[in-house]
């Protein structure tokens, strides 16, 4: 698949559409087979008129060129994409474990060995994607996949921006934004960081840190960094440690991604190929 996914023009006669997989940004997304080789993909099928409406034909190519380029074990695959009449389609990495967001939900909140194993799976590829010169922004539990062994996967790169410098765009829920961006500020590389910690809270606790009843509210929790933590007996105090490293408001203060793959609760409870034991 990865050799001629990027350079023969696909169809969708070349697919065999299996069950919807949900609904995703901008259309539907389906379980699909490329006819010849029996390959499993996602099929996300996006509306022209969508894209038209709200004027994002070039931030779309940009998407395409940027995804296409991306070759990580935890970055979702798009091997490439072709469009009809009325409609964009995305071939992209089918990942059976589908949302992390679920398994969250379902257990309350995660083991520190599972937390701490998403971390470092999330960590690597951000740097991965910074060398690319390619900030996330919209990392939050319903963009983070898993695959057949449990290996989580960012998908839906709906708001990246291919970035050499400073950026102004807002994009995103709340919860998971930066000071920075609260305040609209110009940002760069270290709000993906501020929501390292902000997902490594959640995954621990099960509820993002500045959770409140109103925007307003998190706002104002988000720019006091208003951290407090639960006493629960399944939370170590190093991971309460690295979580304060990194909610930090001034972005060149809070811990590089090199100093957290390095932090004595990730060398203690990730598991260094990415699965931990279920
Ligand atoms: C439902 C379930 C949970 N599900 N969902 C997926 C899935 C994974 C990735 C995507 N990616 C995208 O939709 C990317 C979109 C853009 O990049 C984009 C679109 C329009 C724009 F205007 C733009 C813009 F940049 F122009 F704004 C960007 C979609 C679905 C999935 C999967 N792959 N495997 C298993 N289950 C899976």
């Amino acid at each position: 698949m990865a050799s001629e996914s990027v350079k023969r023009d696909w169809s969708i006669r070349d697919f065999e559409i299996g069950k919807p997989l949900g609904k995703g940004k901008f259309g539907r997304v389906y379980l699909a087979r490329e006819a010849k080789s029996k390959y499993i993909v996602a099929l996300k099928v996006i509306f022209k008129e969508q894209i038209e409406k709200y004027r994002l034909q070039h931030q779309l190519k940009r998407e395409m060129a940027i995804q296409t380029s991306l070759r990580h074990p935890h970055v979702l695959r798009l091997y490439g994409w072709f469009h009809d009449a009325e409609r964009i389609f995305l071939i992209l990495e089918y990942a059976h474990g589908g949302e992390l967001y679920g398994e969250l939900r379902r257990s309350g909140h995660l083991s520190e060995k599972q937390a701490a194993t998403y971390i470092a799976s999330l960590t690597h590829a951000l740097a991965y994607c910074h060398e690319k010169h390619v900030i996330h922004r919209d990392i939050k539990p319903e963009n983070l996949l898993l695959d057949h062994e449990g290996r989580l996967k960012i998908a839906d790169f709906g708001w990246s921006v291919q970035s050499k410098n400073k950026r102004h765009t807002m994009c995103g829920t709340l919860d998971y934004l930066a000071p920075e961006m609260v305040e609209n500020k110009a940002h760069d590389y270290a709000v993906d960081n501020w929501t390292l910690g902000i997902l490594c809270y959640e995954f621990l606790y099960g509820v993002p840190p500045f959770e409140a009843d109103s925007q307003a509210d998190t706002f104002r929790r988000i720019m006091k960094v208003d951290l407090t933590f639960p006493s629960t007996p399944h939370v170590s105090a190093e991971a309460k440690v690295l979580i304060t490293q990194l909610l930090v408001k001034d972005s060149a203060k809070r811990l590089s991604l090199e100093n957290i793959l390095k932090h004595p609760w990730i060398i203690m409870n990730a598991d260094p190929n990415g699965t931990f034991p279920k």
